[in-house]
């Protein structure tokens, strides 16, 4: 943990883009960085709890949709408890300089991860049109759409950078945006 310099916050709705634009930032900034997901920690003791097949918990799909509401449902009791437990969780592989987390969704993430990293945190908001993210597979699913995991940030105004991740605008412009911010 000390030798993070700097946490990305990737957010955004579903399909915006997140882990797309996540892996480029990945691939540009090289070896030092590496991509978290709070989500993992949420699938892998799912899956165990579950008996679920985890590979495909973690992979796009329809494996996953199926399972996502439950998850949500189940993580948020867990959160009740303790906010921070799954960015902990997740920040338990971190051992690189630069962390990418490409999945935040709710302001209680940000919270814990400002309150632990401080200035090392730089919070990004990706946005992109619905046609686009339909056009992507999102297909609006209400207990899913309509809840804290999706519009948790929706109001959250403090972000370091909001950028547009539609067809128009070619992505190293949004990497090359999020790296001129870092540094
Ligand atoms: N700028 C882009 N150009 C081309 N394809 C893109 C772009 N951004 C995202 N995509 C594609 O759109 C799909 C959804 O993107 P991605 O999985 O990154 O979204 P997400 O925000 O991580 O979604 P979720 O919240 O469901 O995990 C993927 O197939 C991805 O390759």
């Amino acid at each position: 943990m000390d030798n993070i310099k700097h946490i990305l916050l990737i957010s955004g709705k579903r399909k915006c883009g997140k882990d797309y634009i996540s892996e480029k930032l990945k691939n540009k900034l090289g070896a030092s960085s590496q991509i978290i997901r709070i989500s993992e920690p949420i699938k892998s003791e799912w899956a165990q709890k579950m008996q679920l097949d985890l590979n495909q918990l973690l992979s796009d799909g329809p494996y996953k949709e199926k399972y996502r509401k439950d998850m949500i449902t189940w993580s948020d009791t867990v959160r009740q408890q303790d906010y921070g437990y799954f960015c902990r969780t997740a920040m338990e592989k971190a051992n690189s300089e630069i962390v990418i987390v490409s999945d935040v969704r709710r302001k209680n993430d940000i919270r814990y991860f400002k309150e632990v990293y401080g200035e090392k945190v730089l919070c990004i908001r990706l946005s992109c049109p619905d046609i686009i993210r339909m056009e992507r597979g999102y297909l609006f699913t209400p207990g899913i759409d309509d809840i804290e995991s999706e519009c948790g940030l929706d109001d959250y105004d403090n972000w370091d950078l909001h950028l547009k991740n539609d067809s128009r605008i070619n992505p190293d412009q949004i990497v090359a945006a999020i790296i001129a911010k870092m540094f």
